[in-house]
């Protein structure tokens, strides 16, 4: 049979070089087996027949039994059409051909019964119904699409170059024929009992041939299970292979620089959250395998004081930890905010940016080779060559989604030579036969702030562990969020000239989208010259930011806002992560439509960083498309980031969130990742349940499950396995 599946498409009867062609180019078809896993995306019930005198204009999927009493060509302004009066017991309706008339005229019989399928129009004060599916009620009869047909995906696309659905269906009839219906079960015995799913070869052929809805949904869910099945058991297989292969050292003690800092300096309390995600970690960093973490946190959530006491049990084990931030900004705000953690601690910190200086530069590479630096803070240059580390014991990269996964990987070699003491201390500490030093990788810890949908999270990031902090510290104000046209901006600037009055800082952003730079620009610097207009000096200060500026101007711009001496700052979305200013108050998006939902939230999180009642004010101009809406309703009924990334996910659908090319959701040949969010959970369950009891499927009842896994391609496609 596993010969025959392999089969290119081209030796498959009905398909021939044209067609086999089209399937490759068009729907990536090269074998049997692809043609076997190309899933309907709908089913048409082709159980009801319509009567003409119940016809209603534009009905779509029509069927209706009757006989061709006459044929006529009808003259038109290029060539001519073909028109069949088409009858049965209740009225008359016509059958349009525009091409292929000569055959149409050889093939179709008048008086014959026929069933005829397709879309009816009204035209000239009658029902027609151009180039209808049709075929003789006997063959009908005997036609296992006559119960409920499949819709195969693209073939709309396909259907004038000549693979309509029909002849799809024809080619997985011809296909079913010739393998013999019959395929090897890719699910154990255990699986199938106790979920009570339907062996592999019912549910391939009910899925293509279904008889009934009850058939049609069996075969569904067990294909949709196999597939999240094999992806969860994948991730899960990764992360534990992760742990018990890749050994990191194991920080066994929280030491002076915690301890001191916990018991005399710590700024607040830290929320159940925090010390809960800080748990997890030290529970990590003191095992032997090396942590590969992911910290979510909302925007506001405290996630730097958690970076920071990680950093702490990194120094108390004689290791050094460094942190990357995407931006120039961000990274300098890092670096602030931690000096002044490190302030009393008698720790030495530097940064290290595009524009540090090469003299600065030289030095901060001597003294991180050295070991004499213990944290260095600083965007991508960190990743540059020159930069050795004497033992990095933990990274923390802020935002990885603008990485990707070739930086995090770079970050595993800086882990420093083998022979430091402290290396050679911990190698001493693991399990002998180990890894060598030299590949022993800096445990990791990735923070963001975009929350990712629980169920996206799962699949896309199912071999990293996840931390989540879902608590804000206490005293937190929601923010209140209104959406305003430009009429009301008057009002608006009202608004914004008394919270001023009162002390508060504003922002002003404006859309940047690459495309469109040149616009984009000149809308920024408009809305700065009119915002100076109504906001003059003396009595205010604006700061203006966005990516075009030099670093050094940028920075400027930014610590007159942070320290206060200007009241409005005017920017791109820049400021868009991470930048704290607990006095800033108000947030103003302009032209609020054009951001993704993820980007306001974002934008939004800028405020109520202090104590004070904050506001954000989305500004629309334009008429309002049905998911700008929805993303602007979304923002005024909930500060939730979980909920907000749903409705993201909702909206864009998994392709267009980061992070999610890397994995296999897109590549969903069935399962739908946000409608088959139980079955998910489900195949992951069980996913989990099987190798917790079996973890190397080695037991005869996990054979099949085991020969399976061992045939999957790089989750490239989950299909490619069945033989
Ligand atoms: N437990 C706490 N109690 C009170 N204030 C806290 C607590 N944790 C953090 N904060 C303060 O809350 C603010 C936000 O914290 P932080 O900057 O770490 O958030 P974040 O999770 O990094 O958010 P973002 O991703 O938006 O930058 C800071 O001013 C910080 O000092």
């Amino acid at each position: 049979m596993s010969v025959k599946l392999q089969t290119p498409i081209d030796y498959l009867k009905g398909v021939g070089p044209n067609r086999a062609d089209l399937l490759r180019k068009e729907l990536g078809i090269h074998t049997y087996q692809d043609l076997i896993n190309l899933f309907p995306n709908r089913y048409i019930d082709r159980t009801q027949y319509y009567k003409i005198n119940r016809l209603q204009r534009n009905n779509a999927d029509v069927q209706i039994i009757g006989k061709i009493t006459a044929f006529k060509e009808v003259a038109q302004k290029r060539g001519k059409r073909l028109v069949g009066t088409f009858q049965d017991d209740t009225g008359t309706m016509e059958l349009v051909w525009f091409r292929g008339q000569k055959w149409i005229r050889e093939s179709l019989k008048l008086n014959k019964p026929y069933v005829i399928f397709g879309k009816t129009n009204w035209f000239n004060g009658k029902f027609n119904m151009p180039h209808p599916d049709i075929e003789g009620l006997e063959e009908h009869k005997g036609n296992l699409r006559s119960v409920m047909q499949p819709v195969y995906p693209s073939t709309e696309k396909l259907s004038n170059k000549g693979i309509t659905n029909r002849v799809m269906s024809k080619v997985m009839q011809q296909l079913f024929l010739e393998t013999g219906k019959k395929f090897t079960e890719t699910l154990s015995e255990n699986l199938l009992t106790e979920l009570k799913l339907i062996p592999k070869s019912e549910a391939l052929f009910n899925v293509h041939f279904p008889t009934s809805q009850e058939l049609l949904s069996k075969a569904q869910f067990r294909l949709k299970f196999e597939e999240l099945f094999y992806i969860q058991l994948q991730l899960i297989i990764k992360n534990l292979v992760h742990k018990s292969k890749i050994k990191g050292f194991p920080f066994e003690k929280v030491g002076n620089y915690f301890n001191t800092f916990f018991k005399a300096h710590l700024p607040f309390e830290l929320t159940g959250a925090q010390k809960r995600v800080l748990k997890e970690i030290r529970a990590d960093l003191g095992s032997n395998a090396q942590m590969n973490r992911l910290l979510q946190g909302d925007v506001g959530s405290g996630k730097t004081i958690v970076a920071f006491m990680s950093m702490l049990i990194a120094l108390d084990n004689g290791f050094q930890a460094c942190l990357m931030a995407p931006t120039e900004i961000l990274s300098v705000q890092h670096y602030n905010g931690l000096l002044e953690l490190c302030n009393n601690l008698n720790i030495s910190i530097k940064k290290l940016t595009g524009s540090t200086k090469t003299s600065e530069r030289k030095k901060i590479h001597e003294s991180l080779e050295n070991g004499d630096l213990q944290i260095l803070v600083g965007t991508h240059a960190l990743l540059e060559d020159k930069v050795k580390f004497k033992n990095l014991g933990l990274a923390i990269i802020d935002e990885q989604h603008r990485f990707g996964v070739a930086q995090r990987s770079k970050l595993w070699k800086k882990g420093g030579p083998p022979q430091s003491s402290q290396r050679e201390e911990a190698k001493k500490s693991l399990p002998s036969g180990e890894i060598s030093g030299a590949s022993i990788p800096p445990h990791i810890l990735v923070m963001t702030a975009t929350p990712i949908p629980r169920t996206l999270a799962m699949s896309v990031y199912g071999d990293l562990d996840i931390s989540i902090i879902d608590e804000l510290p206490p005293g937190r104000q929601s923010i209140k969020t209104v959406h305003r046209y430009d009429k009301n901006r008057l009002n608006v600037f009202k608004f914004i000239r008394d919270e001023i009055t009162k002390g508060r800082q504003i922002y002003i952003v404006y859309p940047l989208i690459q495309e469109n730079e040149k616009m984009d620009y000149k809308d920024l610097m408009d809305g700065y010259e009119s915002i100076a207009r109504d906001f003059p000096l003396p009595d205010y200060q604006i700061s203006i930011v966005h990516g075009k500026m030099k670093p050094a101007d940028k920075d400027y711009e930014m610590q007159r806002f942070i320290k206060g001496e200007t009241q409005i700052m005017v920017a791109t979305t820049v400021i868009e992560v991470g930048v704290n200013v607990p006095n800033a108050s108000v947030m103003i998006i302009e032209s609020a439509e054009r951001f993704g939902l993820s980007q306001l939230h974002q934008l939004r999180g800028r405020v109520g960083r202090g104590a004070e009642q904050s506001y954000c004010i989305l500004m629309t101009s334009h008429k309002l498309s049905n998911d700008s809406k929805t993303r602007l309703e979304t923002m005024v009924r909930t500060s939730d980031g979980f909920e907000i990334a749903e409705v993201d996910l909702r909206l864009r659908g998994p392709g267009d969130i980061m992070g999610t090319q890397q994995s296999g959701v897109l590549n969903l040949k069935i399962a739908d990742i946000i409608k088959d969010n139980d079955i998910l959970q489900l195949a992951r369950h069980h996913a989990k349940n099987v190798l917790k009891t079996d973890a190397t499927l080695s037991s005869t009842n996990n054979k099949v499950i085991l020969d399976t896994y061992k045939s999957l391609g790089k989750y490239k496609n989950i299909w490619n396995y069945i033989s």
